[in-house]
This record gives C-alpha cells, sequence and structure tokens, in this order.
C-alpha cells in the first residue's frame, strides 16, 4: 500500500540511473518542478540533449559512489539485475527510491499528476494500470484547467483575510467553507472588498 505525501525537494540531492525513455520522462518531470537531477548512463537517447544543460550528466555506468549523497533515487536501466542492485542498496540505506520495473522493491513511485499553480491532483493505480492513470489525468485536465492557478491563488489569499478579520473559530469556518462555493469572478470582487 502506498500514503500519498507531498515532498519539498529543493535541498534534497536526486539521481537518475538509466539514459532511455522511462529516465528522460522522470528527469523532464523533476526538472518541471523546478530540480536538476543527477543522471547516470553509459548511453543517452538524443532527446537528453535539450535537457543537457538543466541536468547534471555523468557518463558512466552505475556504481554506489554515485548514489552517497542522494536522498531521493530512480533505478530506471533496462537492466533488471543493475535496478535490483540499486533498489536493495537504497533501502538498506535509508533513502526513498523507484525502482521503475520492480513496484516491491520501490518504497515510492511516481504518480501521474494535474497541476495548476499550486493545485496539485495526483492519480496513482498502485502499479496496477499506468494506462489508466494517464487517463484520469486528461479527464482532469479538462475538468480543473488553467484558471485554476488563479482560482487556487485567490482562495489563497482571501483565507489569509478571513483569518486576520475574524477571531472567531466557527465564523471564520464557515467564512471560509463559503468561499468555495464563488467563482473566480465572485472570488476577485470579493477580494477587492476585503482590500478596501
Ligand atoms: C509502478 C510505476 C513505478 C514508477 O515508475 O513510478 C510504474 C511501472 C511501470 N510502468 C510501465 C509501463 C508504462 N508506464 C506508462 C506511463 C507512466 N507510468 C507512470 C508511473 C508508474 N509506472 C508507477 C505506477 C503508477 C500507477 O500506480 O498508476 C506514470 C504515471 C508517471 C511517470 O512515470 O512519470 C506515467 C504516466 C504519465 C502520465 O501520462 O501522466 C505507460 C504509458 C505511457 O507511456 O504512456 C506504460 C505502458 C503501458 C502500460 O503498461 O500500462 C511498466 C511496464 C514496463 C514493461 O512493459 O515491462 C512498469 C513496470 C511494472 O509494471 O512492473
Ligand atoms: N515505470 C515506468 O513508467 C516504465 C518502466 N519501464 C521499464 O523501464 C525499463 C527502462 O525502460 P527504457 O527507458 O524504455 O529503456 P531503454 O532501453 O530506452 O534505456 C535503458 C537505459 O539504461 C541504461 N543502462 C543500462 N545499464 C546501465 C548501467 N549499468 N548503468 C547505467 N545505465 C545503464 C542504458 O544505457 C539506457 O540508456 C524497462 O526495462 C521497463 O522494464 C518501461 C516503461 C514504463
Amino acid at each position: 500500500m502506498l500514503y500519498p505525501i507531498n515532498i519539498d525537494i529543493s535541498d534534497i540531492k536526486i539521481t537518475v540511473i538509466g539514459g532511455g525513455e522511462v529516465a528522460y520522462r522522470k528527469c523532464k518531470n523533476f526538472l518541471a518542478f523546478g530540480k536538476t537531477v543527477k543522471v547516470i548512463s553509459k548511453d543517452y537517447i538524443n532527446k537528453f540533449g535539450e535537457l543537457k544543460d538543466k541536468l547534471e550528466i555523468v557518463n558512466d555506468e552505475y556504481k554506489e559512489e554515485y548514489l552517497k549523497d542522494s536522498f531521493i533515487v530512480v533505478a530506471a536501466t533496462n537492466n533488471k539485475e543493475v535496478n535490483r542492485k540499486i533498489g536493495i542498496y537504497c533501502r538498506e540505506n535509508g533513502k526513498l527510491v523507484n525502482v521503475v520495473d520492480d513496484i516491491e522493491l520501490s518504497n515510492f513511485t511516481v504518480p501521474s499528476y494535474v497541476k495548476r499553480g499550486d493545485l496539485l491532483i495526483s492519480i496513482s493505480t498502485g502499479g496496477k494500470s499506468p494506462s489508466l492513470s494517464s487517463k484520469i489525468k486528461k479527464e482532469l485536465e479538462e475538468k480543473y484547467d488553467d484558471s485554476y492557478e488563479e482560482y487556487i491563488d485567490t482562495l489563497g489569499e482571501l483565507r489569509k483575510e478571513i483569518i486576520k478579520k475574524y477571531e472567531d473559530v466557527s465564523l471564520r469556518r464557515k467564512k471560509l467553507k463559503a468561499l468555495i462555493n464563488l467563482d473566480l469572478a465572485e472570488l476577485r470582487e470579493l477580494k477587492i472588498e476585503y482590500q478596501k
């Protein structure tokens, strides 16, 4: 069973092993969250060229020493034995590891997600169907479109104003709960009211 958790990775060292399609997807994912990573592989698919200035690329095969200072590790080679060695080493050394061909050995997996500013919806099937995760993501992307970025920011700003203004906790909760029944235009108006 997998426990959902949102991690601040800004101070965490991350290493991805492998230079194929899957390693590329995992690297792009970290970059999308503003995080550079170290990548270890002897061969890289051409697409890595686009990312070469953003990543720390090591041209070598996997060696344990490359993981010493990393807390998050992704084992994404096409060699099951190598992936397994990485998984075991990380688990024995208190690291978070995603072994892309072995969910049992992984102590975390990467969910599919929809991100609209600070709204983050993650989808996981416990490894039973990554394709279904991807399909659900596409459905949610339509329902929660780009306008949600401003919607969430405005909710956040109004929440702060309400907490500042109302000391009575039950009234405060009522006001906070009522916010989500307003659309973006109504929230914008309310924000102006509070700023007066
Ligand atoms: C357990 C997990 C571990 C992990 O990697 O974290 C895992 C494992 C495996 N995936 C495999 C195959 C595919 N994976 C994808 C796609 C994604 N896979 C992702 C996550 C996960 N994949 C984790 C569980 C997630 C969950 O619980 O749902 C996503 C969500 C996130 C990401 O990787 O970035 C991303 C969608 C991104 C998006 O669209 O948002 C596609 C479809 C495609 O490429 O379009 C296929 C081919 C079709 C199919 O098989 O369904 C195989 C078989 C390899 C083989 O054939 O041998 C294994 C190994 C195994 O099953 O053992
Ligand atoms: N989790 C997921 O979402 C998915 C997982 N998979 C699994 O992921 C594995 C990798 O898939 P692809 O990236 O498509 O494979 P690929 O064949 O495109 O790339 C494999 C990469 O691993 C590197 N590699 C091999 N041995 C190495 C070593 N000792 N040290 C460092 N790097 C090494 C190779 O140089 C190559 O760059 C597959 O075997 C498959 O089982 C496949 C699809 C999706």
